[in-house]
Parts: C-alpha cells; sequence; structure tokens
C-alpha cells in the first residue's frame, strides 16, 4: 500500500475494494470460491480431466518460461493495452473463455460476466452450453463485445439454427470447440457427481419461442444429456468448411494443439485459432497450451490470428503468452472464481487484477505498449540452467527467434526448403531481436490484411511457391513438408492418439514412407504381426510384489521399484512397439541375477520385439546367443565408442558372426577407451560381477597396444569416424544412442549416415520438450530415418505421444529389471 502511494500508483476502485477484502489475487479469488461455494460447483469449476495432468502441466508450463526484462527503455507516458481483433478494438488482450452454465456458480451467471466484460472492454465468449439463453444474454447486455461458442452437432439442423441465432443476437465471432469429440471425463465429477438446481439449465436447447425448429428439449438434466448425445466423433475438416459456408461470421477453432492441424486451419480459411486444451478438462495428458503456441505461431501465425487459453491466472501469464505469438488470452476459470465470490463486481475485480499485474509485468519487463513485448523477454528455464543445452537446435523455438522471424519476415511455409544454419546460438538470435524490436505494431496490420482478406484470396495465388531462402553458411537443409491439402479431412487432435493397433505405426504412415534405407528392412526383418500384451500399470506390480509370495530378493530390490514409482506417475506399456534393453546391471540386488538377460530375451521373443544385448554384462555375446535362445529373436548389440579400433573390430565380426540384427552405438557417456568403460563397470561399480567381453576386449588392447606402439584412433573421435568406421566394415544397420541434451550429436549422427537414432530422455529434461526434440528431428531432412525413444520408463501416455510424433519404437530397460524381480518370466511380460 505504502509503495503503491509512494510511486503513485492508480488503482481503479474494483481493485482497491478486492484489496480490502484481501483478495490481491487469483488465486485468492479461488481460495475464498473453494471456501463459500458448495463442493459439487467448486469440483465442476475448479476439476480437470482424469488424473489432471494437464491442469497440472498448464501451470507448471508458464512457470518454466522466465521473463527477461530489458533495462532504460525509455518507457514513454502513453500505454495503451489496446487490441484489435476481427476487425474490433479491445481495451487489453484478455478476453472470457466460454463456461458453461455460469448460473451454478453465481444466480446472475453469463449476464454477470458479459456486463464485467463490456466494462472492461473485453471479449466475452458464451458457451453453447450456457444458462442463459443467447436471446436473453443480448436482450440483457446489447453493448458488450460477444462471440459465441458453439460445437458442431450430429444434428446440422440444429446447429445452423445456434449460428442463425447468435448472427441475429449480433454475435461477433462464432468458436467452434474442436477438442471435443465427446465429453471429458472428470474424476471429481464422478465422485461428486453435479446436480443441476432446477432453474439451471442450458438454456439454448430449451423452448422459449427462439429455438423455434423443435429441436429444443424440455427443461430438465436431460438437456444436458441430449447436447452430449449431439457431440460428433465423426467430424472431419469438411464440417468446419460447411460451417464456415453458412455464415458470414469469423470462425475461430478452440482447441488446436499442434501445428499439422493449426495448417489444415489456415488452409480451409478459418479465421483464428485458439490454443487449447480447455484447461485440461478434455484430454489428459495433452501438451500445455503455452508450450505448443511457438510451434503454431511459427506454422500460421503469419496467415491467421492465435489466441490462447489453459492455464491463465496471472500478468505474467499473460505477459509470456503474448510474447510467444498469443494476439490475446482467455480465462475461463480465473473468471468463474471471480463470478462465483462477487458476481459482476467478482469478475471485474478479477479482470483488474489481471490488468494491473500485466502492466506491472510490462513495465519490469521494459515495455511501454503491447508493440513492445517480443519473444526476446522471455525464454525457457532449459536455457539459463543448463547452459549445455545452449545448442541444442530444438530450444530455438523458446527464443523465439525461429516463429518470429519466419512471422516478420511474411516467411512463406508453402516453400519447399528452409535453411538452418546448424551454428546459431543465443546470441545470434539475440542479436536479432534487437533489430526486431517495434515491428510488431506494422505486422499487426499485416496480420489484419491477412484475416479480412483470408477468404478473398484465390487459392492459385496462394500455390504459388515462394523463392527459396538460401543461407550460404547453412550446414544442413531442411524440406518443409508440403501443404496439408491432400490429407483425409478427419479431425485428430492428437493425431495417432485412437490408433487401434500402434504396433502397426511404420504402416499407418506417421514416420515411414519407404524411402528407408535399411533400418526399416533390416532391423526389423523379423518383424511378426503384433500380438496383444497384457493390461497391467505399473501399480500392479508393485501391488503385487508387495504380497508374501514374493521371495527374498524382490524385497532388496523394492525399495528401488517404490522410489520409481514415488517419483513418478508410471502407468501401463501395454500394446505398444517397444525395444527391451539394453539391461546392464546397475542395480546391486541383482548382481547374482544374470538370467535376466535370458529371461528378457526370451520374453522380447514371445513377443516378437528387438532384443537390445550389451557389453555391459555377465554373458559374453556368444554365451548369450548361446543360450536356447530361436533365431527368431532379432538381437541388436550396444557397442561404445571405444578409441580402439582392434576392439571395435573384432566385437563387430563377432556379432556378425552371431547373427546380430544392428550395432547400437551408445553414445551415452564419454568412453573413448576400453579401459574407462571397463573401470567404470567392471572395477569401480560392480566389481563382483564379471564382464567377459569388456575383458576380452581389454586383452585386445593389451595385445594390440603391445605390437603397435602407438593409439590408433585420435582420443576425440568424432561421432561421424565412428559412424564411418562401422560403415566401412560391416552391412549391420547402426543405430545411434544419444542422450536428447546432446541434439547436436544427433544431428552428426544423422549426417554421417547412421541407420536409426534412439534419443533418450534424461531426469533434467521435461517430457514436452523431448518430445518437441524428436519432433525437430522429425521435421528436418532425415525424417525419413527411423527414431527410437529411450531412457526407461515412460507413461503409456508418453509411449502413445511419442509414437504419434513419429517415434518408432520404445526402448524400455529398467521396468524389464522390477519386472523381473516380480515374477521373472512372467513378470516381464506382464
Ligand atoms: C467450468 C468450466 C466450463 C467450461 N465449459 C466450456 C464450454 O462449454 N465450452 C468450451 O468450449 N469450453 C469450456 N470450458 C473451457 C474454457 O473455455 C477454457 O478453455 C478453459 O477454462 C481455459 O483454461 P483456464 O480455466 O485454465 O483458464 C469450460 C471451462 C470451465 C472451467
Amino acid at each position: 500500500m505504502l509503495l503503491d502511494q509512494f510511486f503513485r500508483v492508480k488503482r481503479s476502485p474494483a481493485l482497491t475494494e478486492s484489496l480490502r477484502c484481501g483478495l490481491a489475487s487469483v488465486s485468492d479469488y479461488e481460495r475464498r470460491m473453494c471456501e463459500s461455494a458448495d463442493s459439487s460447483v467448486v469440483d465442476y469449476c475448479r476439476g480437470g480431466a482424469a488424473s489432471e495432468q494437464t491442469v497440472a502441466h498448464n501451470r507448471a508450463a508458464f512457470d518454466r518460461l522466465i521473463i527477461r526484462p530489458r533495462c532504460l527503455q525509455r518507457i514513454g507516458g502513453s500505454r495503451s493495452l489496446a487490441v484489435a481483433s476481427f476487425g474490433v478494438s479491445y481495451r487489453m488482450p484478455i478476453g472470457i473463455a466460454p463456461v458453461a452454465l455460469q448460473c451454478l456458480a453465481h444466480p446472475e451467471g453469463e449476464k454477470a460476466m458479459a456486463r464485467a466484460a463490456r466494462t472492461y472492454g473485453v471479449p466475452f465468449v458464451l458457451s453453447v452450453l450456457s444458462s442463459v439463453s443467447i436471446e436473453e444474454l443480448a436482450e440483457a447486455v446489447p453493448r458488450a463485445p460477444k462471440w459465441f461458442q458453439l460445437y458442431i452437432f450430429k444434428d446440422r439442423e440444429l446447429t445452423e439454427c445456434l449460428v442463425r441465432r447468435a448472427e441475429k443476437a449480433r454475435f461477433r465471432a462464432l468458436v467452434v470447440s474442436v477438442d471435443t469429440p465427446a465429453p471429458g471425463l472428470s474424476r471429481t465429477e464422478r465422485r461428486n457427481p453435479l446436480t443441476l438446481p432446477a432453474k439451471v439449465t442450458c438454456a439454448n436447447f430449451v423452448p422459449n419461442g427462439n429455438s423455434s425448429n423443435g429441436k429444443a428439449k424440455s427443461c430438465s438434466a436431460s438437456v444436458l444429456d441430449y447436447v452430449r448425445s449431439q457431440l460428433d466423433p465423426s467430424l472431419g475438416w469438411d464440417a468446419i468448411q460447411w460451417l464456415m459456408s453458412i455464415t458470414t461470421l469469423p470462425v475461430i477453432l478452440k482447441g488446436i494443439l499442434n501445428r499439422a492441424d493449426a495448417l489444415i486451419a489456415a488452409d480451409i480459411g478459418v479465421h483464428g485459432l485458439i490454443v487449447s486444451n480447455s484447461g485440461g478438462r478434455q484430454l489428459d495428458c495433452a501438451p500445455a497450451a503455452i508450450e505448443v503456441l511457438p510451434e503454431i505461431v511459427g506454422a500460421v501465425g503469419d496467415r491467421i490470428e492465435v489466441m490462447l487459453d489453459s492455464g491463465v491466472s496471472q500478468g505474467t501469464d499473460v505477459f509470456k503468452a503474448l510474447a510467444l505469438g498469443a494476439r490475446m488470452v482467455f480465462v475461463g476459470r480465473a473468471a468463474v472464481y471471480g463470478l462465483a465470490v462477487n458476481g459482476q463486481r467478482g469478475v471485474e475485480e478479477v479482470l483488474d487484477i489481471l490488468k494491473t499485474e500485466l502492466e506491472s509485468t510490462m513495465l519490469n519487463a521494459g515495455c511501454g505498449t503491447l508493440a513492445d513485448v517480443t519473444p526476446q523477454h522471455v525464454c525457457h528455464e532449459a536455457q539459463l540452467y543448463y547452459p549445455s543445452a545452449a545448442f541444442d537446435r530444438t530450444r530455438i523455438s523458446w527464443r523465439g527467434d525461429s516463429f518470429r522471424s519466419e512471422r516478420y519476415r511474411s516467411h512463406d511455409r508453402r516453400s519447399k526448403t528452409q535453411t538452418l544454419d546448424s551454428a546459431e546460438t543465443i546470441q545470434d538470435a539475440e542479436h536479432v531481436d534487437d533489430s526486431d524490436i517495434g515491428t510488431r505494431k506494422s505486422m499487426e496490420n499485416v496480420l489484419e490484411r491477412v484475416t479480412f482478406q483470408q477468404r478473398c484470396v484465390d487459392t492459385d495465388t496462394q500455390q504459388q511457391p515462394c523463392p527459396e531462402i538460401k543461407n550460404p553458411s547453412s550446414k544442413f537443409t531442411v524440406t518443409i513438408p508440403p501443404p496439408y491439402r491432400n490429407v483425409p479431412l478427419q479431425l485428430s487432435v492428437p493425431r495417432g492418439i485412437f490408433r487401434s493397433n500402434t504396433n502397426n505405426v511404420s504402416k499407418s504412415g506417421c514416420a515411414a514412407d519407404g524411402n528407408i534405407r535399411t533400418a526399416r528392412t533390416v532391423i526389423n526383418r523379423k518383424d511378426n504381426p503384433p500380438r496383444r500384451l497384457k493390461s497391467h500399470s505399473m501399480q500392479n506390480l508393485a501391488n503385487k510384489s508387495s504380497g508374501t509370495s514374493v521371495c527374498n530378493k524382490t524385497c532388496i530390490a523394492m525399495d528401488h521399484i517404490s522410489c520409481a514409482l514415488n517419483n513418478s506417475t508410471k502407468t501401463s506399456l501395454v500394446n505398444v512397439p517397444l525395444v527391451i534393453g539394453p539391461i546392464s546391471i546397475t542395480n546391486a540386488a541383482l548382481q547374482q541375477h544374470a538370467s535376466v538377460y535370458r529371461t528378457a530375451a526370451k520374453v522380447a521373443e514371445r513377443f516378437q520385439l528387438p532384443y537390445v544385448h550389451t557389453l555391459r554384462t555377465p554373458l559374453s555375446i556368444e554365451e548369450f546367443n548361446g543360450r536356447n535362445l530361436n533365431t527368431s529373436l532379432v538381437r541388436w548389440l550396444e557397442v561404445f565408442p571405444f578409441a580402439d579400433l582392434c576392439v571395435l573390430r573384432s566385437l563387430v565380426r563377432r556379432a556378425e558372426r552371431s547373427g546380430f540384427d544392428a550395432f547400437v552405438l551408445s553414445l551415452m557417456e564419454p568412453c573413448n577407451s576400453v579401459t574407462s568403460i571397463f573401470d567404470k563397470h567392471a572395477h569401480v561399480c560392480l566389481p563382483h560381477i564379471r564382464f567377459p567381453d569388456l575383458q576380452l576386449a581389454m586383452d585386445e588392447v593389451c595385445n594390440f597396444r603391445s605390437e603397435n606402439a602407438k593409439q590408433p584412433f585420435e582420443e576425440e573421435a568424432s561421432v561421424s569416424s565412428y559412424v564411418r568406421f562401422f560403415r566401412n566394415i560391416t552391412e549391420i544397420p547402426i543405430i545411434a544412442y544419444i542422450p536428447t541434451t546432446h541434439t547436436d550429436l544427433v544431428y552428426q549422427a544423422l549426417q554421417a549416415g547412421v541407420d536409426g537414432v534412439c534419443v533418450v530422455i534424461d531426469e533434467y529434461t521435461p517430457f514436452p520438450r523431448f518430445v518437441g526434440n524428436i519432433q525437430a528431428i522429425k521435421n528436418s531432412a532425415f525424417r525419413n530415418i527411423p527414431i527410437y525413444a529411450g531412457g526407461s520408463s515412460f507413461t503409456e501416455t508418453e509411449v502413445v505421444e511419442l509414437l504419434a510424433c513419429g517415434v518408432e519404437r520404445v526402448m524400455i530397460d529398467q521396468p524389464i529389471i522390477w519386472g523381473f524381480i516380480i515374477d521373472e518370466f512372467n513378470g516381464i511380460s506382464d
């Protein structure tokens, strides 16, 4: 208070009032609502889908972004938050998202919300499931800037009727929620079901003289069921085209979460997108909206308006979204909390809090106007805290320069090629950004034009190829995929999630298009038709293992298991293309159980999965090979980039003789000599275990060295020289096994001609970032090379996400050990 007075900060009466009541932030309103409202209403407003991971992602993703302020920016006196959208100027870039049945939170419901929106000059989106009808709202708050959210229902007549009503009531835009093929599953709501009071219903579906075509239903909870039954999972993009053909209102798609869908939307001429996961209420484990925003702005930001909702609850969130290219953000829950606490006044107070926080953030970050807020003002925490990742190409999107330059240079994505300078650094990007500051305003004009001319654009002109951009210093060229005009028009958010048999991923066109040289044909040559794995969860395994029937050895390792389970929310790994291994003994409890390898290999054989044998085992290549193994097992061998050529050559020959199908060249640890890896695994970590192959390699090195006094291979040999070496002496395919933090090595390996790459997650990399890294590789010139994902234990949904972004197979190792400890063959199978 004192500080405010000192700096003479002007406060609105609404904020002064709310501060007097101890409500200074959106979370204060949330808390107050929880104290005062009925518990089923609280659950309804706050809840998310299933395990609510996406709700948590939304918050965490904003928190991972760091604001990077600039000083001494000569911020002038005239400061405005005004923004134009679809031809209308709004007083600030914050709108109110569609929220169903607002009369549950407050008797005035949507009317109060719309009045607050009018006071603050921001758009209010009325949900089709509103508790106040379109007409009633228009009559009560005629001058509020209103948009109308709808679904394209199974009954198109009903849908068209709603559109006509919205047009007649002078709504300014249609927001189509495309992420709702079915209602989201809320566990909290199932535990504490919401019973609609008699006077609260979906007012747009109740006969009132306006909904005249006989489609309206009588007033009861069954109205909600009826509306839910009208959701149509069979919709395709043609439905959007149909909608655009029956209305002149701008059409905005809400719920877009990937670039591919954004491109289709722009291609078919929609006017805007709201990047959204519906606040985590639809698909659990969907990405945070803010995480995918840069990718979508990069793809279509220069053609259509891109907005965002989901997780926005403070001014800094708004700032971050604007910096990453959103034109406007919407709040759902934040506004509902205000409504529940204090009706219209509560919503105004919340809007005031967000506005004040946004203004303060802008000032302190060195931005006087929205035009000053640029991607340069936000970075991902990884850039600050993990500087070794500074060269990681995929983090470029978080610097913002990649999409920004496209956006500001009016880059046309239809160009066939785009060059990337692999030597680009953060400094380079900042330099570029400096020169770009202040251009946002002019870009806004361009955006305006694009938006309103969108439908008139002659499609032939759109097809004109754009001149190639060539950068002489570029190290490699990335081919941009052709426009998505010919893809089947089917809503798929995200792609692949409903794939019935994920083992067919390569055939379903996600990753492969037949150009793969050797890996597809050779590595997987023994693949048989997939079998279904038994559906067990890691939690089940843990529960099972706590029973008395489990032998002593289990107890020793149970700490490891429960620790791993506690640290994560691992679920089942079922019905997916996997690779088993490489399993090395890192667990002291397993020292005496070398049979884990043979057992794991048998399971791999049974399920027709490749098995990766490693040198870090008590079984030599020949011993492993000789034990009752059927020839149908697909065998890969993990090798290390030893400096000693003679060792590598001899390993290659032995692997060839033993019928291995691929080499997994592990670049996980800096081990340029046999001695370093031998010391680490055979002497230092696990002194009691015999590592015959490493010992053999040691012997060979000693013999070799005594014969050839000097080192045969330079100590710091590059990835390419190892790959070339393998290439020269064997036909067996090579898969590089590289940590995701070293994307530069991935590209080196790909350039050197490996047949596949396994990108391995580490404990510091957030999963969305890992997916981003993989997507970047899949989007690069090497898109046809199979990518595998490694890193111990992914959850089932993570596996699906990986497959959806083009990963061929997922390598698992640690869960195999857990399964073995619990029930050997059956445990691993489970
Ligand atoms: C209680 C509630 C009801 C909602 N109802 C709808 C709806 O009817 N239609 C829709 O498209 N989105 C609906 N949403 C999603 C919001 O439009 C918006 O996407 C989401 O709330 C944004 O996330 P946030 O709550 O974290 O701000 C609803 C959200 C909430 C919290």
